[in-house]
């Protein structure tokens, strides 16, 4: 399956077929860290070969440096990968931004976080840069409920940090989930709009949060590639998770 939009950036349809080739975007059904079902999953963790590492390391970097040229993004000093997936993200990232262009990204560093604090040497549970007083941009593979990413913004808050943006692979576009709970198969109340976890961000912090795909390019990118099954199925799952914002 190889697409080629007219509709999408050559770097984005670059970066999907890179993804579709090596089964990190899968379509069938998975089930959520939020309890959702879903038709499709982004699995980050299979960017584990070297030329995969490199592609997506290039298009972070690649966004993260226009967001800076457009002054979208501030000045800042480190990338902060959360725990686990995040960590070869933002490590691999912040070698590709001093490739793109060393005076402005040779001195930056990265950090990330041991999900248990350790207790001996060193200890605590940052890895990399310090980031008492540093300007921090958050790297990430996928915001979904937000639940991972607020837990991202607890630590740069406690460490002493300033931030100043997140860049994630992808952008699921999908509302934040009902506490009064989501049943299969029942419509959500569409008088109640919600938004995304990352509309919610950027409303609550003002920061920019930048994703390199959104389900939208999927859906686009898809068309008239994927089977009819599954963009239909692709379609149904926007339709019913949209957010509002
Ligand atoms: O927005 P959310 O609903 O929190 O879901 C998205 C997050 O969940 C997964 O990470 P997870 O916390 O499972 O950790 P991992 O990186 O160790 O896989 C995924 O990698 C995203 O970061
Ligand atoms: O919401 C999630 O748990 C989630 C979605 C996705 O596409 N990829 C992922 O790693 N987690």
């Amino acid at each position: 399956m190889a697409v080629s939009s007219s509709q999408l950036p050559a770097y984005k349809t670059a970066f999907l077929n890179s993804c579709l080739s090596a089964q990190i975007l899968k379509l069938g059904s998975f089930t959520l860290k939020s309890g959702r079902q879903s038709p499709y999953f982004f699995n980050a963790g299979l960017f584990h070969r070297a030329d995969l590492l490199l592609t997506i390391s290039d298009a972070y970097a690649q966004t993260i440096a226009a967001a800076r040229s457009s002054g979208e993004l501030g000045e800042f000093d480190v990338l902060f990968g959360p725990a686990y997936k995040g960590i070869p993200l933002a490590t691999a990232t912040v070698g590709r931004l001093a490739e793109v262009d060393r005076a402005q990204f040779g001195s930056l560093s990265y950090s990330f976080n041991r999900k248990e604090a350790k207790t001996h040497g060193e200890g605590g549970n940052i890895v990399g840069a310090p980031l008492k007083g540093k300007r921090v941009v958050v790297v990430d593979d996928v915001i979904t409920a937000g639940t991972a990413i607020r837990e991202a913004m607890d630590i740069i808050a406690k460490e002493g940090a300033i931030l100043v943006g997140i860049i994630v692979a992808l952008d699921r576009m999908e509302r934040m989930p009902d506490p009064r709970g989501e049943k299969e198969g029942q419509e959500l109340d569409a008088n109640a709009p919600r938004m995304s976890a990352i509309g919610q961000v950027r409303k609550e912090y003002g920061v920019p949060v930048m994703s390199i795909l959104t389900l939208d390019d999927i859906i686009e990118g898809l068309n008239g590639v994927g089977t009819d099954e599954d963009v239909n199925r692709l379609e149904e799952y926007r339709r019913r998770y949209r957010a509002s914002d």
